[in-house]
């Protein structure tokens, strides 16, 4: 049978006694840490008004289409465990599938120094209307030889890496499209030594650590003897590990067929409610899923946040395809759910960290950055290439998230101008803000997943 109002499948209850799994849920009450609001009004706000807006939104044209270099070589330690699974497999676009507008993306440092260039020139023109000028022995030679055009390059994304949380999106020749809504993140089957060496690598070396906390995973009875901008990169971290493992058992692989099954080979997809209380409950988790699954509402809270605040920015961008219709839905897509994000009343307030403007408090904020830049680094090493896909756009997505709310070129800009998309000085790349919006949609169906297993687990005690 199915759960009406939600269209998924209603299981008998079997196994389990009363009551097991459902302290899963025993922290998401309340406020949330850190943040002035409550999990309940995160619940509401997300699964009535953001999530169904989102998943519409993402599947425009304009955000299903991600490219990135899947084949890049980990830096970290030679990798030996390519995943040879189909689960795992990622199909990328051919030539025609991209749309047109995307085969000509160009990269919009290249286009701003178009720009300064274009404004010297017509200064130079100004100028010859002045009759006294002898136009040879005033000829300025306005051109720019490909040398000089590579050193500007530089030194631009040099001044642009100076605001990254996260390494630049792949544009190099091994960098494919793929089509996000044919390479869905589900279970894949992924586990082991080599993901282990993954979260282990990022929890060990790039969280900021309690002292005296010698395990490599670290305990939230801990996190409370860390800073605010320590503890908040702890839980954002924390909060993506959880979404990730939401996903694979909210879209797990059964064994057997399933002749109602939407997928073409009739495989067995769907919810797996012992998967997820394998990995949240207290009991089987050291009494540390409850928490987890807490973060998740953080690091939300935080991209959300993000969005808002970059709404000005976002609200002028085209979202080009080169499919008009398609954009102007795209648009106004866009501006609807944004009106929906700014009436949201207890955002993550970012203020407060990085605060004091002491020395100490620049340091902190770029070690915050180094070590996120370093996780970013690290999905390069992830041995599933469906897995890497997921991982690098989340992080990408997380990375332009931190930028928007601690870059303060942007910060000046939305002081400044009335026309945000006039300066020159901060441009979100469309890579940026696909990432973004994907990675915020990762996070909301999170959310909306947890409703589905609490819905499973009542109907199970019933
Ligand atoms: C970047 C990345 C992307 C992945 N994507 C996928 C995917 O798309 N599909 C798929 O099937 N698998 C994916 N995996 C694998 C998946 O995340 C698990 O690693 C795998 O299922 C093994 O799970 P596990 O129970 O051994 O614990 P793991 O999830 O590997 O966790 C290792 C340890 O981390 C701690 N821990 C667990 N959760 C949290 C948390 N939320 N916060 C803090 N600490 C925690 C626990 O001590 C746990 O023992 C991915 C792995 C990585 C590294």
């Amino acid at each position: 049978s199915f759960d009406s109002a939600f269209d998924i499948p209603v299981f008998p209850s079997v196994d389990s006694p009363l009551n097991s799994g459902r302290d899963c849920f025993c922290k998401l009450k309340g406020q949330i840490d850190d943040c002035s609001c409550s999990v309940d009004t995160v619940d509401h706000f997300n699964n009535a008004k953001v999530f169904p807006r989102l998943s519409s939104l993402l599947q425009k044209d304009y955000f299903r289409f991600y490219k990135v270099n899947l084949k890049k070589e980990c830096p970290f330690w030679s990798d030996d465990s390519r995943c040879s699974m189909r689960t795992c497999h990622v199909k990328t676009c051919g030539e025609d599938d991209i749309p047109p507008g995307l085969k000509g993306e160009h990269d919009h440092r290249n286009e701003n120094m178009a720009l300064k260039y274009l404004e010297s020139s017509q200064d130079s023109d100004n100028c010859d209307e002045d009759n006294d000028l002898d136009a040879e022995l005033g000829y300025l030679n306005t051109t720019i030889s490909d040398s000089a055009y590579k050193g500007f390059e530089l030194w631009q994304a040099y001044d642009d890496a100076q605001d990254n949380f996260c390494t630049l999106p792949d544009e190099d020749g091994e960098a494919q499209y793929v089509d996000l809504l044919l390479n869905p993140e589900r279970f894949t089957g992924y586990k082991g030594e080599s993901a282990h060496r993954i979260w282990r690598t990022i929890y060990m070396e790039n969280c900021f650590r309690p002292k005296k906390s010698f395990n490599s995973y670290i305990s939230s009875s801990k996190l409370n003897g860390l800073c605010l901008e320590k503890r908040v990169f702890y839980r954002v971290i924390s909060g993506l590990h959880t979404s990730i493992n939401i996903h694979l058992s909210a879209n797990y692989l059964f064994s057997g067929k399933n002749p109602l099954s939407k997928d073409a080979d009739n495989e067995n997809w769907g919810y797996n409610l012992e998967e997820f209380k394998n990995r949240f409950s207290p009991e089987f988790t050291d009494k540390e899923g409850p928490q987890w699954l807490r973060n998740l509402y953080f690091i939300y809270l935080l991209e959300l946040r993000a969005v808002a605040k970059a709404a000005p920015y976002l609200a002028q961008e085209r979202f080009y395809t080169g499919n008009e219709s398609e954009d102007s839905e795209t648009k106004d897509a866009i501006m609807d759910l944004l009106n929906v994000i700014k009436s949201f009343p207890e955002h993550f307030d970012e203020s407060c960290m990085f605060a004091d403007g002491t020395k100490q408090a620049q340091k902190l904020k770029e070690e915050f950055r180094q070590h996120f830049r370093n996780i970013s680094r690290i999905m390069d090493c992830v041995g599933c290439e469906k897995c890497k896909l997921w991982g690098k756009l989340q992080t990408q997505g997380l990375g332009t998230a931190l930028k928007i709310l601690f870059s303060s070129k942007f910060d000046k800009l939305l002081k400044t101008s009335d026309q945000p998309f006039l300066s020159r000085s901060f441009r979100l790349e469309r890579s940026e803000i696909v990432t973004l919006f994907n990675a915020l949609g990762r996070l909301s169906t999170s959310i909306r997943e947890i409703e589905m297993f609490r819905q499973m687990m009542r109907s199970r005690t019933l």
